[in-house]
């Protein structure tokens, strides 16, 4: 396998769970972040304490921005920073590298199209639960960490050699054919674990036992808007992957709800409301809980 020159856009649970594994593994790693957190990681390097990995220290290089091409940039921001992040990026130093955004929801891909040349943007998801818990220090919760690549603009073979550092790093990762399935199935079971844990102030053990029926109506409602946007979901097979989850596990929304951060809740919730407009398909369920987190939270 031959070493990865890698940035990483947004060094916190994910990126940072993948930061470290990518310089696990030999790769060449440099994290793009605000001044503080990239001064932290020059010299704290990113410490992983890990369910599926065990506890492990890397060396990383960080800066405030891409100053040199690489061959991948995975983003990892929030969706609520990525417009800003994006500056940290500027498409001549990112040379002919291959941007591979793991934000949830599907409104980033555009952007990214735009700014990049097509042909190096790919769609991916991650599923996971990884916390930040200070710059360089990542919590990795769950027993699994599961990446899905596609694009319908950049070449399969740079997504598979892509596919394969990451699995060699230890991340389950997978090459498919339609990007719209990609990002619309992690949609379908991420809305409502986003949606009913923030809502609910519980982590998903609580939800599936406490609340579901809720959980059951609004899966229905968000399978049936994934598959008219082009994935192949069923809700039952949605509600099975809910039992793999830890029952203490947070969605990454109802932590940024805890710590009073922004949430990405048009990203998310938005963003499936709009599917379900533009494809005609009843999500009330979706409607009143996206109405209720937003009137909490303010927004
Ligand atoms: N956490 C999880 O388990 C999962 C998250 N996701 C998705 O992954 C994406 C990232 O989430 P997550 O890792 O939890 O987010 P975090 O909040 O843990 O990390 C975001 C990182 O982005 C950095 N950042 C913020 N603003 C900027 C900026 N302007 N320029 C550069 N870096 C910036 C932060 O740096 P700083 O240290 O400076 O604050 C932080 O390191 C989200 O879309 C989320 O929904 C998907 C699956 C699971
Ligand atoms: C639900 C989970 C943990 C699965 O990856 C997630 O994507 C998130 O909370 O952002």
């Amino acid at each position: 396998m031959d070493t990865l020159n890698a940035a990483v856009l947004g060094p916190g649970g994910v990126g940072g769970l993948l930061a470290g594994l990518l310089a696990r593994a030999g790769h060449r790693v440099t994290c793009l972040a605000g001044a503080k957190t990239a001064s932290a990681l020059r010299s704290g390097g990113i410490t992983v304490n890990s369910r599926q990995f065990g506890d492990f220290a890397t060396n990383v290089t960080g800066d405030t921005e891409l100053r040199t091409p690489v061959d991948l940039c995975v983003v990892a921001v929030k969706a609520t920073a990525f417009a800003a992040a994006l500056d940290r990026v500027p498409p001549a130093a990112l040379g002919d590298g291959l941007v591979v955004p793991l934000l949830n929801g599907v409104d980033h891909m555009a952007a990214l199209r735009e700014r990049y040349r097509p042909e190096q943007v790919a769609a991916g998801t991650i599923t996971v639960e990884s916390t930040r818990v200070a710059p360089g220090l990542i919590e990795h919760g769950s027993p699994f960490t599961k990446i899905s690549l596609a694009s319908a603009t950049a070449p399969r073979e740079r997504l598979e050699a892509v596919a394969r550092a990451l699995a060699d790093a230890g991340a389950e990762t997978q090459v498919l054919g339609d990007e719209a399935s990609v990002l619309w199935t992690k949609m379908a079971f991420l809305a409502p674990m986003a949606l009913l844990t923030t809502r609910h102030g519980l982590p998903v053990g609580g939800v599936r036992t406490g609340h579901r029926d809720e959980m059951l109506a609004l899966l229905a409602e968000t399978a049936a808007v994934a598959r008219a946007c082009g994935a192949r979901v069923d809700a039952g097979a949605v509600a099975a992957m809910y039992d793999t989850f830890p029952a203490r596990t947070k969605s990454s929304m109802l932590r940024d709800a805890e710590a009073g951060r922004p949430l990405e809740l048009d990203a998310i919730g938005g963003a499936l409301l709009r599917g379900a407009r533009a494809h005609g398909i009843p999500a009330p369920v979706a409607e009143r809980l996206v109405a209720e987190i937003g009137a909490r939270a303010g927004a």
